[in-house]
């Protein structure tokens, strides 16, 4: 029995509707499947341990000296550290040094309640461990940004070991009342609420980075009106896995996005591309933080001076993951300014708007290659 629903999934994942794909996965995982269904297993460069150059820190739950220490910056600070202050342009060299670097940032001091992240953590749980039968009703379906799933990429070579789920401020209701028709309320007011302070955390940030840039810190509010803004929340919870080396929570990806606000748990799993150092390396979970990452169309406002970064979810053995990935961004049509463009830096990209980018955005390619350069590289 178990062999024919494999099969008949399979053969499912050869089509496109890869959401359903995976709710038939998950179904048979929860029958209690010990080994790696094969529409799992990832073809061998991409693995833990030899993609590329071998994972320098493979082990999800790595020690701190494994894990790189990606700066941690207390942004409540820019709050009192006054223009001329010189350990304001300290930190924000610092933030825009690792924006280049590693593409990423941890952050703390960034007043979003902390409760409210505990009970975002709560609900998101409380959906995922719905029955797969219910979790159904909520389908991510192709071409849809919303909903439940997992592979969310079209023509992904092997499924991601994962399931998330993916709402807006404005559906969130809609969503949770397709998995929970009594009592929706609870999550939507939570993830509503959660989406809204972590916008606010995203024009903060946003603000700040500019600044660092050498731009007036509200140079991108033009981008970021309330009829621009758009902040989708995904969660994305990953189950113990029965072979976690020949498997992946997500493969390597760059967010197409401006800026991904993430909040992790404690398990640990998020590895970040270092093309200087060709390895790839663990970002340590800090409590109460936030990493923040640059994404496509920031490093093309950017000039490309911020740079998106590959990075991928490995899983685990014997512990779930939970991540909730906040994707700030704008329907604005991005253009670099004048100040970031000089003769030694010239115009990156031609100008695009995310309108015209998520029609291929979620096209997998290798990875080797972003697809964002290939279509708007001047
Ligand atoms: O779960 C993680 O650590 C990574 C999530 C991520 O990269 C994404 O949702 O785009
Ligand atoms: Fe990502």
């Amino acid at each position: 029995m178990q062999e024919e629903l494999l099969a008949s999934i399979a053969s499912l994942n050869q089509r496109t509707d890869c959401a359903l794909t995976n709710v038939g996965i998950l179904s048979v995982l929860l029958q209690g499947c010990c080994k790696l269904p094969q529409v799992y297993v990832q073809p061998e460069e991409d693995r833990i341990q030899t993609s590329r150059k071998e994972a320098k820190h493979s082990s999800p739950c790595a020690d701190q000296e494994e894990s790189i220490r990606l700066p941690l910056i207390d942004i409540s600070v820019f709050e009192s550290y006054l223009e001329s202050d010189p350990r304001r342009s300290e930190m924000l060299a610092k933030i825009v040094e690792s924006s280049r670097t590693w593409g990423f940032i941890q952050v703390v001091g960034h007043g979003v309640d902390l409760e409210l992240i505990k009970a975002s953590e709560e609900e998101a749980h409380r959906l995922f461990q719905l029955p797969v039968s219910v979790k159904q009703n909520a389908l991510r379906l192709p071409g849809s940004l919303f909903g439940y799933g997992a592979n969310f990429w079209l023509n992904l070579p092997a499924m991601n070991w994962a399931e998330s789920f993916s709402i807006s401020k404005s559906n969130a209701k809609e969503y949770a009342a397709k998995l929970l028709p009594n009592h929706y309320e609870r999550f939507s007011n939570v993830m509503e609420e959660y989406i809204r302070q972590v916008e606010g955390l995203g024009h903060r940030f946003r603000r700040i980075l500019t600044e660092g840039l050498g731009l007036p810190a509200n140079h991108f509010d033009r981008y970021f009106g309330p009829d621009e803004t758009e902040v989708n929340l995904r969660l994305n919870f990953y189950p113990p896995c029965p072979e976690p080396s020949k498997a992946l929570g997500l493969k390597a990806h760059r967010d197409p996005h401006f800026l991904t606000l993430l909040h992790q748990d404690d398990t640990g799993g998020l590895q970040i591309w270092n093309e200087a150092r060709d390895e790839w390396f663990n970002v340590k979970p800090i409590p109460n933080s936030f990493v923040i990452n640059v994404g496509d169309m920031l490093q093309a406002a950017s000039n490309g001076i911020c740079r998106s970064v590959l990075h991928r979810a490995v899983v685990n053995e014997s512990r779930s993951r939970l991540s909730m990935a906040c994707f700030y961004n704008t329907g604005a049509t991005i253009v670099a300014p004048d100040e970031l463009i000089t003769s030694e830096r010239p115009q990156k990209y031609r100008p695009f708007s995310w309108k015209e980018y998520v029609k291929e955005a979620y096209t997998y390619t290798t990875g080797a290659v972003s697809q964002f350069e290939e279509l708007y590289s001047i």
